[in-house]
């Protein structure tokens, strides 16, 4: 599923009425039937409906719905109109209602706030993607309202008004949906927080849009589908050679556990072969939780230069590197960093410490990064860009600096600047050390059976993410950890593999 920025929308709009001759006439009448649909399917006639509509093709679209619904035999709905400047589609969708005889509009006046109260389904239709600028004072009134005195469902039309569609902002104030009916795809708003809060549950009514068109956006959302696709295969006639082999360089005396979770998530997810080269002993709790995996410890406090001379083999022999979890940042250890990554040619997953490199690290296209916010704010070294509601800076930083990048947020963006994949799955179970540790692994682990670094890190920021929400659907996402989500990765992977 493509995700659009308004400025898309409208384009494939435009193009859906000038290629394909179907007008925006038509589309809006999908629309009206697309809620309408909704609506019978979950309301019965006698329901009491507050249609709040601004005078926009949003609030077209409540019309068209409004009158559907009064067509078969919904009667108590009341229609309230806020502002004045017509657009030739709302226009003439009110025409056509007061063809009906609908005559139920009411007035914005201190009655309002009764008409909300009262009404069992509000349908938001005040502002879709055309919203410009801070909201006006009046609107912010009427959504403060509708939001503090609801008492039944609130529907928002395409987007709940107010959010920014492009990013997901509030507008001063917006409308708190409890579901959102959104046309042709989703809209970034819909995605990044808090326009994805708002948006309560979404559906994608598809209207008549080609849907070649969607692909002039480079921005999709990772699907259990589109998992399902890349998922390598595991023929029969193989053996473990064939499934790669991951060497992790993780790991200090002072961050043990780090690179055991990586370890782990590599194995876990297929890899033929996982090698974990830790400074300090570790050895019994690797083993202890996966003896498959192959242990050696160099005896040390923490990696330094010429350690490379002692694993330069097991670099040459590795299908991907994962450097980075519980290393450290001292300078040697940095240094360390920066003779890998430019001595091996291999796929490398850049995670946690080994970040504090970037600047210095011949970066390419098969090296990940994988920065958690804190990460990538350092990384970007700008405090006047919120990276979080920027995913276009992130994308730039990607083509820039000719890497992937695997932003790990609530939505994870993973990108390389040419395309662009967010994955919403997870919870606040992974919202604890070592999530971004095991995630590493599990990248790792992909790429080893094949997987180019961007089909990697889709596959496992989704998988990661499902195995939270399924384990802590049991356990709740207090008590699951890292382990918990490891030892039950087979869950996620099972539910794509069946679906
Ligand atoms: N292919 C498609 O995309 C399809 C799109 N369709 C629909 O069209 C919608 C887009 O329609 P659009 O372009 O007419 O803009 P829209 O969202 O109604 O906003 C304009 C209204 O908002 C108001 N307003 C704006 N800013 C404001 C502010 N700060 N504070 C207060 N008010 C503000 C503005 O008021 P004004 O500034 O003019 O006074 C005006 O009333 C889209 O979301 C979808 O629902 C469907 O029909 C199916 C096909
Ligand atoms: N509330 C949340 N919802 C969804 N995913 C989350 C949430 N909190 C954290 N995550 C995910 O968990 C992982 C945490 O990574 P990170 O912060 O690097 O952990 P650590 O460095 O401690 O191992 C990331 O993949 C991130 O996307
Ligand atoms: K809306």
């Amino acid at each position: 599923m493509h995700i659009l920025t308004k400025e898309e929308m409208k384009k494939i709009d435009k193009l859906t009425s000038e290629e394909y001759g179907i007008g925006s006439e038509i589309l809006m009448e999908q629309a009206g039937i697309s809620i309408y649909n909704e609506i019978i399917k979950n309301f019965k006639k006698n329901t009491h409906f507050l249609f709040v509509l601004g005078t926009g093709n949003n609030g077209g679209d409540g019309l068209a719905a409004a009158r559907l619904l009064y067509n078969e035999g919904y009667k108590n709905l009341k229609i309230i109109i806020i502002g004045n400047n017509q657009s030739n589609l709302f226009k003439k969708q009110l025409e056509i209602i007061k063809k009906f005889k609908f005559d139920n509009f009411i007035k914005y006046d201190k009655n309002f706030e009764n008409h909300v109260s009262t009404a069992d389904c509000i349908i938001d239709g005040l502002i879709g993607i055309g919203l410009k600028d801070d909201l006006k004072e009046e609107t912010q009134e009427v959504i403060n309202i509708i939001n503090s005195k609801k008492r039944g469902i609130v529907i928002s039309i395409d987007i709940p008004s107010g959010i920014d569609a492009n990013t997901g902002k509030i507008s001063k104030n917006a409308i708190k949906a409890d579901k959102t009916i959104t046309f042709g795809s989703y809209k970034l708003g819909h995605i990044f927080f808090p326009g994805r809060e708002y948006s309560g549950k979404i559906i994608v009514a598809p209207l008549s849009f080609p849907k070649d068109l969607f692909s002039l956006s480079h921005r999709e959302l990772v699907t259990s589908d589109m998992v399902k696709k890349l998922l390598p295969k595991r023929p029969k006639f193989s053996q473990k050679y064939d499934f790669g082999n991951v060497l992790i360089l993780a790991g200090s005396s002072e961050f043990p556990g780090a690179s055991v979770l990586s370890a782990i998530g590599a194995q876990k997810i297929g890899a033929g072969l996982v090698k974990l080269i830790t400074p300090s002993s570790l050895s019994s709790s690797v083993l202890e939780h996966e003896p498959g995996i192959i242990y050696k410890s160099l005896n040390k406090n923490k990696f330094s230069l010429r350690d490379i001379d002692i694993i330069s083999k097991d670099i040459k022999k590795a299908s991907v590197i994962v450097i980075g979890p519980g290393l450290g940042r001292s300078n040697e250890t940095m240094q360390f960093v920066r003779n890998v990554v430019e001595y091996s040619t291999s796929p490398i997953v850049v995670d946690a410490d080994a970040l504090y490199a970037v600047d210095a690290l011949a970066l390419r296209k098969n090296i990940v990064l994988t920065p958690h916010v804190g990460e990538m704010q350092r990384i970007v070294r700008t405090d006047e860009i919120d990276i979080r509601q920027n995913y276009d800076y992130t994308e730039y930083f990607a083509k820039n600096k000719k890497a992937t990048i695997v932003f790990k947020d609530v939505t994870t963006t993973i990108t390389n600047g040419e395309k662009t994949y967010f994955n919403i799955t997870g919870n606040t179970a992974l919202s604890k050390g070592g999530s971004g540790d095991l995630l590493t692994g599990i990248i790792a682990g992909l790429i080893a059976q094949g997987l180019n670094v961007m089909e990697a890190s889709i596959i496992a920021s989704y998988l990661l993410g499902r195995t939270a929400e399924i384990v802590s659907a049991e356990k709740t996402e207090y008590y699951t950890t890292p382990l918990d989500i490891a030892k039950n990765l087979y869950k996620a992977l099972l539910e794509v593999i069946n679906a």
